[in-house]
């Protein structure tokens, strides 16, 4: 079992994107064993770029020849070559076909597998690497990085070889057709590729501060929507919007920037290309009365100064559209790179273990904490018995808890399960005898019956309405028309907060086992029902350690053993009628809320 529904309390810390020069080179090495997956593509797409930029090229030269041949009246030559640029251009457009299918090929299963490959990865994470990416932020990765990456593959095998070539090819051909002019040429190029340096570079910058704009905007997104109950109770959706406008003006003014540059650079390229023309049809219009065949070479020269000139353009967005996938795979990287900060032994079938729980002078502190939230803590129970923990809000009962299912180590001690080491059992073993639900826990969108298999795939219905008596569900699943195949919607709305609990508990104890962990789990139950499902648990579940974190003295009256905490450390332990004896902090948690019921009553 796993623990997906685990809600982070702190905030993502910054990670290392791995930009900057060598990260952009070996950001791009992430790729290529992608790429060679889809050799056969690749090649495919690259064979197309060359014919499709020998069609570009010759069709200007065929052109001129026609147009020679018109100019001369040499008819047959008219017809020929005719044919021949209809033929290249046919050529010039099938390739370009079955460049953009191989290509789209190549970018799509680059992107299926590193999505695959990225997915598998997070599975790995301990909760903490989970923590420290932030659910939200993992999301983007899966999403829009991998998207933008799956855009530059894709761009990449349209344009990475057509550009020199196209560029290379259109220069000569143009001094072949008009030497004369060659520095015509040069002036135009020198500033298309001035404007463009500047444009280009800062076009990257806008395209890497929109990538963090767009991920702040989600995660403001997905915040209020997840909590949207409590937006709404508390009247906040003026604030709310109020934030997501202000995330979302930055990407609006950083994605307008980017609008802004374009708009400049176009007319300045086209302007720079046509009085280039203007130029040349100026300086050698004045000798084609003396020689026709200038009119025809003209025509031809515009075309390679074009040509040159969408070489250029091609070239900067693709420089600028790299620069922001060399972030994303950057970011990808980042994830891919990171070892789970949790190993676990390999998978022993032989390894059995039963239900007691000890702790050994276990010091703990949060990945960034300073301080440690849980100090020397130790105690111990036997199988079968109910732990209850009590203390005030913030004193450290679900970390406590959450050492027991391993989902962190301590920094020093020994958290034990049935006499070993937490850390020398295999994974499997720990959520095969460890149960965990929080209040807060949440059903995964699908049927009821479908919750329940995840943690016990093979559960039959006797079984789920064993469970579901257990938990004091059956009687409102039973009342679903559809019962244990009734949906559950994305978070499971469509069940009420006392419903949720149930059916949490439900699934904490399908699989009977050695170890239930309650995390506040009765919270939203009244006081019959959890009376009720105590009961069950004490009769059902006899083999069973039950741990109870509870708000509520009420809830753990009859535990064998209750620790207090306070600020991190055991100030006290014993049963009920001991802690309210002789336990200072016990008897005021105790006795506030006594008085609070008496009050109520
Ligand atoms: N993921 C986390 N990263 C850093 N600090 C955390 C994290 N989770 C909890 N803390 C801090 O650890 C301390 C103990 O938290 P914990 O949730 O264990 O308390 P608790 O006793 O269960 O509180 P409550 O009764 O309110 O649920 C708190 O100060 C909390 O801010």
């Amino acid at each position: 079992m796993s623990y997906p529904f685990l809600i982070s309390k702190r905030k993502t810390a910054r990670l290392d994107t791995g930009t900057g020069e060598m990260g952009g080179l070996r950001n791009m090495k992430t790729l290529l064993p992608y790429i060679r997956r889809y050799q056969k593509d690749a090649w495919l797409a690259t064979l197309a770029v060359v014919a499709l930029v020998f069609a570009t090229l010759w069709q200007p030269r065929l052109l001129q020849t026609v147009m020679d041949a018109i100019l001369r009246n040499d008819k047959t030559t008219v017809w020929q070559e005719g044919i021949m640029l209809i033929a290249l251009a046919l050529l010039g457009i099938a390739a370009g076909i079955v460049n953009t299918v191989y290509s789209a090929r190549v970018a799509l299963g680059v992107a299926t597998d590193l999505r695959a490959d990225l997915y598998r990865k997070v599975q790995t994470f301990a909760y903490a690497d989970v923590e420290k990416f932030s659910a939200s932020n993992l999301v983007v990765r899966m999403t829009n990085d991998i998207n933008q990456v799956q855009q530059i593959v894709m761009a990449g095998f349209q344009q990475v070889s057509r550009i020199p070539l196209l560029f290379a090819g259109a220069f000569i051909l143009a001094m072949m057709t008009m030497p004369e002019q060659w520095w015509v040429l040069l002036m135009m190029m020198a500033i298309i590729v001035i404007v463009s340096l500047f444009s280009f570079q800062r076009m990257g910058k806008y395209f890497a501060q929109t990538q963090q704009d767009i991920e702040n905007v989600n995660t403001i997104a997905r915040e209020n929507l997840m909590g949207i109950r409590v937006v709404k109770s508390f009247v906040q959706e003026p604030n709310e919007i109020k934030k997501f406008s202000r995330a979302s003006d930055r990407l609006t003014d950083v994605t307008a920037k980017i609008g802004y540059l374009f708009a400049i650079l176009m007319p300045v390229f086209f302007l720079t290309a046509n009085l280039a023309i203007v130029l040349s049809v100026y300086l050698v219009g004045q000798s084609i009365t003396a020689h026709p065949a200038y009119l025809a070479a003209i025509v031809s020269f515009t075309s390679y100064l074009m040509q040159i000139l969408f070489a250029v353009i091609n070239g900067g967005f693709m420089m600028t559209f790299a620069s922001r996938a060399i972030i994303s795979l950057g970011r990808i990287g980042a994830v891919m790179n990171t070892t789970p900060s949790m190993t676990y032994v390999p998978a022993n079938d032989d390894i059995q273990v039963n239900g007691d729980i000890a702790f050994e002078h276990v010091t703990f502190t949060y990945p960034g904490d300073e301080k440690p939230t849980l100090q020397d803590v130790s105690f111990s129970i036997h199988s079968g018995d109910m732990l209850g923990i009590v203390g005030a809000t913030g004193s450290g009962k679900t970390t406590l808890a959450l050492l027991i299912a391993r989902l962190f180590d301590p920094d020093s001690g020994v958290v034990k399960i049935g006499g070993i080491d937490v850390r020398q059992l295999p994974e499997k073993t720990l959520r095969d005898t460890i149960a965990y639900v929080l209040q807060r826990s949440a059903l995964f969108s699908g049927t009821i019956a479908g919750n329940l298999k995840q943690v016990q795939p093979d559960a039959t219905l006797p079984q789920m309405k064993w469970a579901a008596n257990v938990a004091q569900a059956a009687e409102f699943i039973d009342r679903l028309p559809q019962t244990y195949n009734a949906p559950v919607e994305e978070r499971s709305s469509n069940f009420s907060g006392g419903q949720k609990q149930r059916l949490t508990i439900t699934r904490g104890v399908i699989a009977d086992p050695k170890i239930l962990i309650l995390d506040d789990a009765t919270s939203a139950l009244d006081a019959r029902s959890e009376k009720l499902v105590q009961e069950a648990l004490d009769r059902e579940l006899k083999k069973t350690t039950t741990i109870v974190i509870a708000e509520k003295i009420a809830s753990i009256l009859r535990a064998d053993k209750i620790l207090v905490l306070d600020h991190g450390r055991i100030v006290g332990s014993g049963t009920h009628h001991e802690l309210v004896r002789n336990n200072a902090v016990y008897q005021e948690i105790y006795q506030t809320q006594k008085a609070r019921e008496e009050g109520l009553a």
